[in-house]
Order: structure tokens, then sequence, then C-alpha cells
């Protein structure tokens, strides 16, 4: 499970006025603001942290544990550390602002030769993608997403994705009225959800850490064609937390972790449950995945004819017309959260595209490689980059190990006007203090539907 982290710095006071648009509906949210080193609540919080601090007991960290603590840091901020990470704004004039306003720097990578850039497909308006030849089958589309879409996107996440017929980490516990823990705090603020009542089965170890819904991803073997049997088999629940009280739909938000979309992800087991029903992916997030994938141009990522030699894609040639999203993950990140090193192997293609959407604050994400020891490259995501893990590199460590505070980009909570400012402000708000990221991935390859597999079992699909 993840490393408790630090207590977080006192929160931080309101932007100056001046930076913010008086007129607006909107001028009611304060993003996180970047750590001030200077201010008396961060030297109050130092001088807690080095009354508790112990230094680590183990001098042998593995080199991705070792990354993960470097960017976690809290006392100083890993400022330094972030501006060696992959920065690809910073080849786009276009985001200066955000780059200039979101404190937080990398670097550009180009001049280094650490990434080679390739135009996408016809119809992304000329925009660039990026391949990183040191990790092969990563390709970043940086401001994949215009602001408009990303703002269209947080509101399906909240609205649509976290809400039944799909799981979340909050259903175990609580009894989440079917509309959604959004609509209720929106519409019926003041209505007490209640505890589900504690059920009878031993507790399991997994992934699902109680009612904080933190993924604890300990390593589980790969799903195989041979494998998918064992989806057809109804899971077990994980058992809801005992002595939880009512708690108002504005408690429970900043407890939301994560969304199933499409094929259930069952967190105890680490498989997909196909004996629940899979109902489609909300379709902004599928559109917005499949042209992700029909934007890149693969011929400049994988060798035509090279099969699954070393650092090939078996396959890759039909990606473009044959890549149906059938399941994913949204997952909801506070400024503290972090998610720890794991690899997405419970799919039964394992080279196809993942693609994986970031919202709001940027992170830290870092790649390693397919053990702990290989050193991971860190790449700095903003709000609208898409990446795509394919090929070698979907099978290898990732994780995010900090979230950006004050890296809030302006067009999620200010420069909105009239009705776009009052309908945007309560999603503004909760962004102010969150990063989303939407992870899709195909768990079946052509010719393997979803649909016929949970056919076999009518009597199992609820
Ligand atoms: O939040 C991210 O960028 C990565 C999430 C991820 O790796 C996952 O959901 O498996
Ligand atoms: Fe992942």
């Amino acid at each position: 499970m993840p490393e408790p982290t630090l207590p977080a710095l006192a929160p931080p006071s309101p932007p100056p006025p001046s930076t913010a648009s008086p007129a607006s509906e909107a001028s009611d949210i304060h993003p996180s603001l970047p750590p001030d080193t200077t201010s008396p609540s961060y030297r109050k919080a130092l001088k807690r942290h080095l009354a508790t601090f112990q230094p680590a007991s183990s001098p042998s960290l593995s080199a991705f544990r070792d990354a993960e603590k470097r960017f976690k840091c809290r006392f100083p901020p890993p400022r330094e550390e972030v501006s060696g990470a992959l920065d690809l704004a910073l080849l786009d004039a276009g985001r200066g602002e955000e780059v200039r306003e979101g404190w937080w720097v990398g670097s550009p990578g180009v001049d280094e030769g650490r990434v080679r850039e390739v135009r996408l497909q016809e119809g992304e308006g000329g925009r660039k993608g990026y391949l990183v030849p040191s990790v092969p089958g990563l390709v970043i589309l940086p401001a994949f997403l215009l602001p408009r879409e990303q703002r269209q996107l947080v509101r399906c996440c909240l609205q649509e994705a976290a809400k039944s017929p799909n799981e979340t980490n909050l259903d175990t516990h609580y009894l989440v009225p079917p509309d959604g823990l959004w609509a209720a705090a929106q519409e019926r603020p003041g209505e007490e959800i209640k505890p589900r009542a504690a059920v009878l089965h031993a507790p399991e170890t997994g992934d699902d850490d109680g009612e904080k819904g933190r993924r604890t991803l300990i390593a589980n073997p790969p799903a195989s064609a041979t494998s998918v049997a064992n989806l057809l088999t109804p899971k077990v629940s994980a058992a809801s937390s005992p002595n939880l009280s009512p708690a108002l739909p504005a408690q429970l938000l900043p407890k939301l972790r994560w969304a199933n979309i499409g094929a259930s992800y069952h967190w105890t087991s680490k498989s997909y449950d196909l004996s629940r029903a899979v109902p489609a992916i909300p379709c902004e997030i599928a559109d917005v995945c499949k042209r992700a994938v029909r934007a890149v141009p693969w011929g400049e990522v994988y060798i035509p004819s090279a099969g699954a030699a070393a650092g090939q894609a078996p396959g890759w040639e039909s990606w473009t017309e044959d890549y149906t999203p059938d399941a994913g993950i949204v997952n909801f990140y506070g400024l503290a959260d972090t998610l720890m090193a794991h690899i997405d192997h419970s799919e039964v293609d394992c080279s196809r595209p993942l693609v994986s959407l970031s919202l709001g604050h940027a992170c830290v994400f870092l790649l390693g490689g397919a053990t702990r020891e290989t050193a991971p490259l860190p790449i700095l995501l903003r709000s609208g980059d898409a990446l795509i893990m394919s090929g070698p590199c979907r099978r290898w460590y990732h994780g995010v190990p900090r979230v950006l505070e004050g890296s809030l980009p302006r067009s999620l909570w200010d420069r909105l006007e009239g009705e776009d400012a009052r309908e945007w402000a309560p999603f503004g708000r909760y962004l102010a203090r969150a990063r989303i990221n939407v992870n899709v991935r195909q768990v079946f390859p052509p010719g393997m539907k979803v649909e016929r597999l949970s056919a076999v079992a009518p009597e199992d699909v609820s």
C-alpha cells in the first residue's frame, strides 16, 4: 500500500485578488498554491517534521522506490528533482502562461535527445506527438485535449463515470445513491449517506485499503487468454468498514478515489469480473481514447513485420482500425495522494495501447522498467496531456509519487463567463484540490468479445 504521506502543509491562503477575475462566478475558487517555504505555516510544519523524522532504515532501496521517495518529499519541496522531469509543455509556446503560473518546471528533453517528435495523423490540427527512444512503445501527446474538452471530460468523470452501475471505492462502505455522489452533493447536499452494514465475512487482503480507498497494487500474475474462464467466476465483495457514521456527500467527495468504467476490475483478486454486467464506457471517454490511438503514426513507433521481436508489439498495424477500449479506471487524486509502482497486466493482450488522460493538477509520473531495479523516467504530466503505453513499456512499472500543488491551469477555474462559469463553478472547486486520471484499456483483443463472454453465464450477469 502507498506510504503514509507526511502531514500536508497548512491550507494555503487564497491567491491575491489581482490574479482572480473579479466578475466571474469562479472567483470564489481558490486553487492550491505552490509551497511557500518562507511562510510561517511551512516553517511550523517543517519543525514538526524534523521533530519526528526517522531516517530510512533500509539503505538499499530499489531504483524505483528511491525515485518515489525523492518526489514525495515535502521538506524541502522537490523543485530541483522536478526540473529534471520530462516536461513537453516547454516545447509549446501556447502553454507559456500555464507553465509560468504552474510554478513547477521540468525540462524539454529534445536537446538532450531524450524525445523524438512525430506528426500526428491528419485531422489533429498539426498537433505533435513525442516518442521516447529509451522507452519503447511510449507515446506522449501533450495538450491533446483543449481546455473545453478537458472541462467536458471532468464533468463526465464526476457525473457519469462515478455512479451506478459503475463501481467506486465508496460503494463497498456506503449506500451511495444510484444517481451518484456528485449529483447528491449538488442536489441534496444536506442528505446524509448511510454506511453499508458491516457484513460477516472474513476480511481479505487486496488493493482496496478500506474506506480510504487507496489502491495497493501488490504483485499479481499476468492475465492470458487461457485464464479468461476465471473472469466469469463471481467475485466476493471486499468487506465494508465497521463503525462508519453517516456522512454528507461533501464529506465523502474527497474520499472518492476510483471508479471502474466498462468491464469491472475486481481489486481483491486483481482481475476483471465478468460475472458483473459490462456497462459501456462513457462515450466521451471512449471517443477521446480512440481518437488518441488513431492519431499516432504507429509506423514510426514500430517496424513493419518485426512481430514480437525486442522492442516491438505484435499486431500494431491494425490498432488504428481495431482498438476498442472496453475497460478503464478513473482515478481521483487529492493533492497528497500517490499511486505506488505497479504493472497493469490483468488484460488479456498486454501490448495493446493503454491510454491515460490527465486532468486538473499536474503530476509527476514515473515510468521504469520490467523490474523495480530500473531507474524510472520522470514525466511531468499536465492537464490535457494524453500518454499511451503500448508494446514493451505497457508491461513496465509505473506510478504517481506526487501531485504538484499550485499547478491547476487557469482555464479550469478562471476565465469563464456567464452561464459557463456558473455551471462550471462546482467542478472548478473540486479541481482546486484534485487531479483526475482516466486510464483506459482494451482487455480483450478483437474476436474475443466481452459481450460474448458475459453471455456465457447469463444468470451471473446482474
Ligand atoms: O494517474 C496516472 O497517471 C496513472 C494511473 C495508473 O497507472 C493506473 O490507473 O493504473
Ligand atoms: Fe497503471
